[in-house]
């Protein structure tokens, strides 16, 4: 079994029958779906999901899970999702897979948010990992002559054809290369007040419990907000 089947997995036996549950996206989070559609079929457990991407809710439907939108329910129980990079105070990067704008506000109206992954992607400071800006097209190249400005090294994002990535919303993802971020809630806050910025990728002060699959065995921390 891979880290992380394994961690996603695990993950799910968090999920009790009742439950509204974010569903997070990407390779890690496809595990956890696919065992929560599992013990639905084979253990009877019965919950309503809430899918944080189009590629999430096409794997939950095909599974028969039942899904509601956010907008639908009170709150969410409990989201788990993966992570890019997960750092020692417990922040993260999220939107490698161009899903951060959902994933965020799901996250935001959950209760509880577990994140999963393997043990590479703890780290000590967040930044390796390029972080993703979701923006508007319009006033997008003056985002990136600003970025630019400001020496956050942006980069369009673009497919293996050279087209732009669109997200679920239809906006395009600015990745800044910026290889060590020092204060993530200062960076936050200066991305927070740009124009023509959707949201960012720097999750912050927002994940209670982090399972990470390493080869003995997942191992579950708990975090402090
Ligand atoms: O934030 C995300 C998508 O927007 C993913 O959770 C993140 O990119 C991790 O993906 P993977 O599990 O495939 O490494």
């Amino acid at each position: 079994m891979n880290l992380k089947e394994m961690v996603g997995i695990e993950a799910a036996k968090h999920v009790k029958s009742g439950m509204v549950v974010g569903l997070g996206t990407g390779s890690t989070a496809y595990y956890m779906v696919e065992e929560i559609g599992r013990r639905m079929k084979e253990e009877g457990l019965d919950i309503v999901g809430v899918t944080t991407s189009s590629a999430t809710e096409n794997q939950a439907k095909e599974l028969g899970i039942p899904l509601k939108s956010i907008d639908e329910v009170s709150h969410v129980d409990l989201t788990i999702d993966g992570a890019d990079e997960i750092s020692q105070a417990f922040n993260g990067i999220k939107g490698g897979g161009a899903a951060l704008l959902f994933e965020k506000i799901v996250a935001t109206y959950s209760k509880k948010v577990i994140w999963i992954v393997d043990q590479s992607k703890m780290v000590e400071d967040l930044g390796k990992f390029p972080l993703p800006v979701e923006v508007i097209p319009y006033g997008s190249d003056q985002l990136m002559r600003l970025f630019t400005e400001k020496g956050l090294h942006p980069v369009l994002r673009q497919d293996e054809q050279k087209n732009i990535v669109k997200t679920d919303s239809q906006n395009y993802i600015i990745d800044l290369h910026l290889e060590q971020i020092k204060d993530p809630d200062e960076l936050a806050n200066w991305l927070d007040k740009q124009v023509g910025v959707v949201e960012h990728g720097l999750f912050l002060h927002m994940v209670d419990t982090v399972i990470v699959g390493y080869e003995d065995g997942p191992k579950t921390l708990q975090a402090t907000k």
